[in-house]
């Protein structure tokens, strides 16, 4: 049906909540397919042994990766041991990552946000730093916890834009500010994406695949937060919306 609105798929983390497994994604996310894409979300449980991925894919319009407080295993970038106790999401990881790559091979638009935005750079090779804020010169770019929630997810930080790239063509002018609520961040850029913005200490905090033909841009902020309220964000959104829109055309 050509006027049916588009599922775009959005990941979930998989949590112990003894005895139970909860597979589990944050308000902020889903609302923002509603309000900044006028899309249908379709939370994907990390269930990566048990769902095909293609068979999903295939009915699927588009793909959103998220953000989650757990880190990425090191051992898919040959990093070095996290310490110990910090949360990890093995299901998740293997899900995102799988996600990725199956949207990709299909040329399906990808938008990827905070962890979402490291799992994009690990599967095409990069690598991360553990704890940005322990590198020489690099800001704390952790939230501070003891702030109200709009306060943590306010706009805390410059966003210098990459002139020519998809974000400065936004016309937002060549720097925005955004918000920030990570721990690690991108050591080495993968093969294959492009620089779209540094943090003021250099840190890569937007990257796309450098591709014509595919959407996938990501966000190491948050852009889903309030989405509406933010002309980038909103802006962001309007471009993966256009580009989910052509994918569900030229693929129904
Ligand atoms: N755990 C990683 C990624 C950070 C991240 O995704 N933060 C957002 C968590 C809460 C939310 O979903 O808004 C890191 O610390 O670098």
């Amino acid at each position: 049906m050509r006027d049916a609105l588009p599922l775009i798929g959005v990941t979930s983390d998989r949590s112990n909540e003894a005895p139970h497994h909860l597979h589990q994604v944050g308000e902020k996310y889903v609302k923002s397919i509603v309000d900044g894409v006028n899309g249908l979300p379709v939370i994907i449980p990390a269930l990566p042994n048990e769902i095909d991925v293609e068979k999903l894919l295939d009915r699927l319009d588009g793909v959103m990766i998220t953000g989650s407080y757990s880190m990425l295993e090191p051992h898919h970038y040959d990093g070095p041991a996290l310490q110990p106790g910090t949360l990890i999401d093995p299901a998740r990881d293997a899900m995102s990552m799988s996600l990725i790559k199956g949207a990709i091979a299909r040329k399906m638009p990808v938008l990827c946000i905070c962890r979402g935005f490291q799992e994009l750079n690990v599967v095409y090779g990069g690598t991360l730093h553990q704890a940005v804020h322990n590198e020489a010169g690099m800001l704390d770019h952790r939230d501070d916890k003891s702030l109200t929630f709009a306060e943590q997810y306010a706009p805390t930080h410059d966003l210098e834009l990459t002139e020519g790239g998809l974000l400065a063509s936004f016309g937002l002018g060549q720097t925005v500010q955004v918000n920030s609520i990570h721990e690690q961040g991108i050591k080495d850029l993968g093969q294959g994406l492009l620089i779209e913005g540094r943090a003021p200490d250099g840190l890569i905090e937007a990257i796309r695949l450098d591709s014509d033909d595919q959407f996938c841009l990501a966000l190491q902020f948050h852009p889903e937060y309030r989405v509406k309220e933010n002309a980038f964000y909103t802006a962001i959104f309007s471009a993966f919306s256009q580009a989910v829109s052509a994918y569900q055309t030229s693929n129904k």
